[in-house]
């Protein structure tokens, strides 16, 4: 294991929602503050609505921030299992509906996840290099990102030499068709967080940290800057 772990535990969900959230906005402003814009890569899934929901209304420029997603699933915006859709019901509102947000579905390519990879990957490259916060969620299987186990590009996404921002990826756990970051793009971060949830999901982040072949293994492994875990039962 390189990467420091900074662990943030807290007695309730609705606490570490609040915590997170004021700890990424202050992360973002001092990104604002010291080079005048700043990038956000968040994750999806049902974890981060509540957080989502306080980071909205922190009073930030979030005029200066452009919030992209680390992960998709290969469906539309007006899917319930849209990423994006999540983003813009929870987070794109009261401050943070300044914010620019960049999505990773390409409807252009709707029924073909890798034709879209190259125009995709070239949208997120634009953004430059680093992102000031990315945040990972984490399954129960142990998939960050969409580095999903028995994923059929998972050895091509999680390379940390791999030059290539943005992979497909196919899975029995995934359901449709996903797009995610790589992990090069995922941990090229000034500040990176893991929020999880409950008994089970910190038991499988122990399990990765003693050693176990998990997804979620990759970016401990090969982070630059501390991962700071956030949980609550
Ligand atoms: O499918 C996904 O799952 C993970 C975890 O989601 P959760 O529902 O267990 O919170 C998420 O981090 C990822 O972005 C998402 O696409």
């Amino acid at each position: 294991m390189n990467a420091k772990i900074h662990r943030h535990e807290f007695a309730d969900k609705l606490t570490l929602a609040d915590r997170l959230a004021r700890a990424v906005a202050a992360t973002l402003d001092a990104a604002v503050q010291a080079r005048g814009k700043a990038t956000l890569a968040v994750s999806g899934g049902s974890t981060p609505k509540t957080m989502f929901a306080v980071l909205a209304e922190q009073e930030i420029d979030w005029s200066k921030v452009t919030v992209t997603l680390v992960d998709e699933r290969w469906v539309g915006a007006d899917s319930d299992r849209s990423n994006a859709r999540l983003v813009a019901d929870h987070l794109l509102h009261h401050e943070a509906r300044k914010a620019t947000f960049l999505p990773l579905f390409d409807a252009t390519h709707a029924d073909d996840v890798d034709a879209a990879l190259a125009d995709v990957g070239a949208r997120v490259d634009a953004l430059g290099l680093p992102f000031d916060v990315v945040i990972l969620g984490m399954g129960g299987d142990g998939h960050t990102a969409s580095f999903f186990p028995g994923g059929d590009h998972l050895s091509e996404a999680t390379d940390p030499a791999g030059r290539a921002t943005v992979a497909s990826m196919r899975a029995d756990g995934a359901g449709e068709p996903r797009i995610t970051l790589t992990l090069p793009r995922v941990l090229d971060t000034r500040a990176l967080y893991l929020h999880i949830e409950g008994a089970d999901k910190k038991d499988v982040l122990a399990r990765a940290e003693a050693g176990e072949d998990l997804p979620i293994r990759s970016v401990l492994t090969h982070a630059r800057v501390p991962v700071d875990v956030y949980w609550a039962p």
